[in-house]
């Protein structure tokens, strides 16, 4: 299957099904010589991974990634970086119920009319479970921009939204809860909320806002390979993202040139922030800001319509164990195709 790598410079292509022997990656192109952090990767494992707390999908994995090339005491060589991350659980879920039926909203039957032929257990290569490996990859490309800070959060579940602007936010208590939203306050309602969903067999949706800091002048190309473009075909190739916005976004639309403009300071920093760190297509050296908007995902715990392979309408009740909101999970997810996303930009940089 084409199109499972990303990346010019920084090259990262993953492989594996949600219930194959293992899921994995290659990471080209990391430069030589950095002293990787295995915990710092951990960590961001452990944010991602299914079972971490009440309000995600229960499947128990401990997702640990095995090196197999391109790291020699501790430090990266600059050849391939080869992982996997084995599949320990995958044989306990019968998904024999979607062999022959398309769930409304997931990716079964666009797989069968194009391929013909799909590995239905538990999505197979449509699972999220594919995001282990680019989160991976973009724990290796955070250690690569040390002086980059890229924070994601939720922002926003279902109704409930975080409003507060992202510089009155304490990113130190992100972790602090299980739904990964800063504001202490909205976590406890947004995972009240979430439970309250579970409970009603059903899924909800949800935005992560992401701030990434620091950022030099300079990265992004001007014409096709904007900053903003890539990032947000980052996002958007993440499963079930709806929506991307940076900087002002949509609301930018319903304001005035007047209003939106973004005036200089004499060191070229600006007094406002509306464009989002990005001018032309190249970071300005102001945050970047963006948003990116998850759909409730479409496996719940009710009977709604499915169509079969025979071009039968039939009732279909969601089995196995699945996440009620995917926002607190998406958040390492996001933060990593960031920081994929910077690194190959980085690298391009180096080339001028
Ligand atoms: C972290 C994460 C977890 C997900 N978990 C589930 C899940 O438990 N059940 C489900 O039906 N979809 C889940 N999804 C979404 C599906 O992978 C996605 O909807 C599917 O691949 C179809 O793609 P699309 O929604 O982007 O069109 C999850 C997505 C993410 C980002």
């Amino acid at each position: 299957m084409a199109g499972n790598s990303y990346g010019t410079l920084y090259k990262v292509t993953t492989f594996g099904e949600s219930h194959g022997e293992a899921l994995g990656g290659i990471i080209d192109g990391c430069p030589p010589g950095i002293q990787l952090d295995f915990e710092a990767i951990e960590v961001d494992m452990a944010r991602r991974k299914p079972g971490q707390s009440a309000i995600v999908t229960q499947r128990k994995e401990p997702d640990a990634v095995q090196f197999l090339s391109g790291i020699f005491e501790g430090k990266t060589t600059g050849t391939p970086i080869g992982f996997i991350i084995p599949n320990t659980n995958q044989k306990s879920d019968d998904y024999s119920h979607i062999k022959d039926n398309y769930r409304p909203s997931h990716a079964d039957y666009v797989y069968d009319q194009k391929y013909g032929f799909r590995d239905y257990r538990g999505g197979g290569r449509s699972s999220a479970r594919e995001t282990a490996s680019r989160v991976v990859a973009g724990a290796i490309a955070k250690q690569m921009l040390p002086e980059i800070k890229i924070n994601a959060y939720v922002s926003s579940v279902g109704p409930i939204h975080l409003e507060t602007p992202y510089q009155e936010l304490d990113f130190s208590k992100i972790e602090s809860n299980p739904v990964r939203c800063p504001d202490e306050k909205s976590a406890a309602i947004m995972e009240e909320y979430i439970r309250d969903i579970r409970k009603q067999g059903d899924t909800v949706g949800g935005v992560v806002t992401c701030v990434i800091q620091n950022v030099p002048v300079g990265l992004g190309e001007p014409v096709f390979d904007k900053l903003h473009a890539e990032l947000g075909k980052a996002m958007l190739s993440i499963n079930a993202v709806k929506g991307f916005e940076y900087g002002s976004g949509f609301s930018g639309s319903e304001m005035k040139g007047s209003e939106h403009n973004d005036l200089y300071n004499p060191d070229g920093s600006t007094k406002t922030n509306l464009s989002g760190g990005i001018q032309g297509g190249i970071s300005n050296g102001m945050d970047i800001y963006f948003r990116v908007a998850f759909k409730p995902v479409a496996t719940i715990m009710q009977t709604q319509d499915s169509l079969d392979n025979k071009g039968n309408i039939t009732p279909m009740t969601g089995k196995g164990r699945h996440d009620p909101c995917v926002v607190p999970r998406a958040v390492p997810i996001v933060e990593a195709m960031a920081a994929i996303v910077l690194a190959d930009f980085y690298l391009i940089n180096k080339t001028y």
